[in-house]
């Protein structure tokens, strides 16, 4: 999932701030153990996920879509203190994995890390959102997109991962995870509530703000 040219990408990564060693070694392990390890954000988009939280400086993050915890450490970073980080995953086979990575991140207190289904469990999470992370399956972004945007609060932003998929999203005719995208991609940009840029970095990241209630 990396539509850079791999010398870009290897130069771009050269002249931004390392990974920490445990986030390091949370990108090692993850491809050693790890099913789709491609899934991972990795240090470039890591760094940036980081920089974007620190200039928000968020008191609430809503994440969705854990995976081995790589991007919910790289986003609590930014936290104000005393800030939370909710993170939402299905997959219940990575919780001690990653139960284990936020304790060596001393952040057992900062995030909140659940597991199960995150259409089920968003509209049970009554809180105000300063920044939502979208990055769990690709088919419900615009359904968790809708669950959201009530609990962000207005100035607050929504970033959302994958956004061009490889490309795919300039078919036509293309699989049904990129058609939600697609989908995704033209609703939000149509949306008077926010704005919107699209970034081109790695796989596509939608970064949304939103302006109104
Ligand atoms: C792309 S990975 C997340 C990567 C992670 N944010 C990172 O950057 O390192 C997507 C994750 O979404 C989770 N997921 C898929 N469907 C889900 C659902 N319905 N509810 C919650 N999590 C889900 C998967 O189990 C997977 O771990």
């Amino acid at each position: 999932m990396n539509i850079l040219n791999e010398a870009i990408q290897r130069y771009a990564e050269q002249h931004t701030n390392e990974e920490s060693p445990l986030l390091s070694r949370i990108n090692r392990d993850t491809h050693a153990q790890v099913m789709m390890p491609r899934m991972l954000s990795g240090h470039l988009q890591g760094r940036l996920l980081a920089m974007i939280s620190a200039m928000i400086h968020p008191k609430r993050i809503l994440e969705i879509g854990t995976y081995t915890g790589y991007s919910a450490l790289c986003l609590a970073e930014g936290l104000a203190p005393q800030g939370k980080l909710i993170t939402l995953d299905i997959n219940e086979e990575l919780e001690g994995r990653v139960r284990k990575y936020i304790a060596e991140a001393g952040l057992q207190e900062a995030i909140d890390y659940r597991i199960g289904d995150a259409g089920t469990l968003i509209p049970g999470i009554e809180e105000v959102f300063d920044l939502v992370f979208i990055d769990a399956d690709k088919e419900r972004y615009s359904k968790y997109y809708d669950l959201v945007i009530d609990k962000v609060r207005p100035g607050g932003f929504i970033l959302a991962d994958n956004v061009l998929r490889d490309g795919k999203v300039l078919d036509e005719k293309t699989d049904k995870d990129t058609r939600a995208i697609q989908e995704f991609n033209r609703k939000i940009h149509a949306d008077p509530r926010v704005e919107n840029v699209l970034l081109p970095v790695r796989d596509g990241i939608m970064l949304l703000r939103k302006v109104s209630l």
